[in-house]
């Protein structure tokens, strides 16, 4: 199991023939953080940047798992860590997510997690994915997404997953969930996160067509809030959250809990079915194709 060490003021996760202290989910153990005294606590795991300013409140958290921050099991695993870590961070009130990488926010799941692998390792990819979504629709603390690049399908669902998103305005770009164009299908629960985020019929035509949009266009149909020029996305993220900070931490709580709670209910009530069917899906023979032919075309491209 790879290890996660996060230098400076912070945690280190490790295998279990390395067991330093206990008490950390994921199967690893953790070494809870140890805060230098100055009020910039940052952490840096392989894939994962926090950096957490306890005089605002602002944590940042930077994908950095070159060359398109796509999510491998490695990645999602120190993802969801790194927001449990700061949820339970009484200094942190918020959180923004955005990349290291120029120009992609998160090329969204990791194909090759899912082609050419065993059940097993489905499953267990499967649940991490699980993990991340529950974690972040249900997170208590503000969460904003500044998507400084590409954002497609799992990219795309984590942005959504935040309270609000900005986005870089360059044409060029592109966010949406595109499941269908690879002839694999979202889930209900990425569907249930788009409805609630741009209606029913829009989500219709979204998901049937695996549409990808440019930034006007997802402004448009209310996928992403706000554009900004490409330099000022990490800055206007902080701005806005200081004034969402303004309202009481637990007034906000409590009204995103009654808007998502039903949502992550229906994904909590029906996991390990869910992961069945993920498993059975993912393993047909006519799905691994489509994987396979898409992973090609997308290494053909370049040629
Ligand atoms: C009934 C239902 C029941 C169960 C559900 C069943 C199925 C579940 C569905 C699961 C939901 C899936 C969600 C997903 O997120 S799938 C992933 C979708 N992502 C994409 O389609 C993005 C693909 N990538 C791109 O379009 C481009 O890479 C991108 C992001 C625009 C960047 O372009 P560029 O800068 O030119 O970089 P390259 O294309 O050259 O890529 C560099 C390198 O990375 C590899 N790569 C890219 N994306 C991924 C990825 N998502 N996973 C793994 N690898 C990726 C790419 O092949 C290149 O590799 P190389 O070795 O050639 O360097």
């Amino acid at each position: 199991m790879a290890a996660v060490l996060r230098r400076g003021a912070s945690f280190i996760c490790l295998g279990s023939s390395q067991l330093l202290s206990g008490g950390c989910k994921h199967g690893r153990t953790c070494i809870l953080p140890f805060f230098s005294s100055n009020n910039r606590n940052s952490s840096s795991s392989s894939k994962i940047k926090v950096d957490l300013d306890s005089s605002t409140g602002i944590a940042v958290v930077k994908f950095q798992n070159p060359p398109v921050n796509s999510m491998s099991l490695d990645f999602l695993t120190e993802f969801v860590i790194s927001l449990e870590k700061l949820e339970l961070d009484k200094s942190c009130r918020g959180v923004i997510l955005t990349s290291a990488q120029p120009k992609i926010f998160s090329a969204g799941l990791d194909i090759l997690e899912m082609y050419g692998k065993s059940p097993e390792h489905y499953a267990e990819f499967w649940k991490s994915v699980q993990d991340i979504w529950l974690k972040m629709y249900g997170y208590r603390k503000m969460t904003i997404a500044a998507i400084n690049g590409f954002s497609p399908a799992g990219g795309c669902l984590v942005a959504l997953s935040c309270d609000y998103r900005i986005m870089a305005d360059n044409p060029r770009y592109r966010i949406g969930l595109n499941e269908t164009q690879l002839g694999i299908v979202a889930p209900f629960w990425f569907k249930d996160t788009m409805v609630n985020t741009v209606g029913h019929r829009t989500a219709e035509l979204s998901l049937q067509f695996g549409l990808m949009y440019s930034p006007s266009d997802a402004l448009k149909i209310g996928l992403v809030d706000q554009l900004v020029p490409e330099e000022n996305v990490l800055g206007t993220a902080t701005e806005t959250m200081t004034k969402w900070l303004a309202i009481p931490d637990h007034a906000r709580e409590i009204s995103k809990s009654m808007l998502r709670k039903p949502t992550v209910d229906r994904l909590l009530a029906s996991r390990d079915a869910d992961t069945k069917n993920f498993v059975n899906f993912v393993s047909r023979d006519s799905i691994q194709k489509s994987l396979g032919l898409y992973l090609t075309m997308l290494k053909e491209r370049k040629e």
